[in-house]
């Protein structure tokens, strides 16, 4: 088993040992809230009301465990430029098979949903924003294998912004906001690149 597999088996643990009880929570917030689009129609994810709720609980878990958690924001790039150039069925089929790439590329317990458009939100509990940095890695490598079949052989890529919880942050809104502008910056600095949330950093 090579190091990274090894890795990868850790990780999968340590986040089942947290997924029984963010699934309760989950199933009772629903009930709680009633009638939501659990699923985005077009890939099969989670729909952004789904990761909300979900969002919110890992929050809380997190601040009482005195635990972390990470949040990454994805986003195709050019994507206005495939749906110009080939069509927005076309268009479609990307997101669909980006959105199989990222779920056969995430770990067991990570959670997806559609947040936007052409942008995912990916929940990463009680995980470290090294840990996403990996994750966004085996992603990027996935995508340039991934035949898309491009008339002109054009890759897939995407961009992501993560952050990790920090002592700042009051809700589970907080740090997807802070993945957003850093998602922003690695989208103005040239695409296909992760980059990170140091809110630390940006006090000095
Ligand atoms: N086919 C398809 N296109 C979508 C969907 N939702 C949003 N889009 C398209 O996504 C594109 C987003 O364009 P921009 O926000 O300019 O982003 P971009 O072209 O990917 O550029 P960068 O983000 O700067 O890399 C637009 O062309 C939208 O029409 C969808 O469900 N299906």
């Amino acid at each position: 088993m090579s190091l990274e597999q090894i890795i990868i088996v850790v990780e999968t643990i340590l986040i089942m040992i947290g997924g029984g009880y963010i699934f309760n929570q989950y199933q009772q917030q629903k009930k709680q809230q009633g009638e939501i689009a659990e699923v985005d129609e077009l890939t099969g994810d989670l729909s952004r009301a789904s990761m909300v709720i979900l969002g919110d609980i890992v929050f809380e878990q997190a601040r009482v465990r005195n635990s972390t958690f990470s949040v990454a924001m994805i986003d195709l790039d050019n994507f206005g430029d495939i749906n110009d150039t080939y069509g927005f069925d076309v268009g479609d089929k990307v997101l669909t098979s980006v959105a199989q790439v990222l779920q056969q590329h995430k770990r067991q317990g990570d959670k997806i949903s559609r947040w936007r458009g052409q942008g995912w939100l990916m929940l990463l509990p009680e995980s470290s924003a090294t840990e996403a940095q990996r994750v966004f890695e085996r992603i990027q490598s996935a995508l340039y294998e991934h035949d898309f079949s491009f008339k002109d052989k054009r890759t897939v890529t995407v961009s992501m912004g993560v952050a990790e919880l920090c002592t700042d942050d009051t809700c589970f809104d907080d740090i997807a906001k802070r993945a957003d502008t850093v998602l922003f910056h690695a989208k103005q600095d040239g695409k296909n690149q992760l980059k990170v949330s140091q809110p630390e950093r940006e006090l000095d």
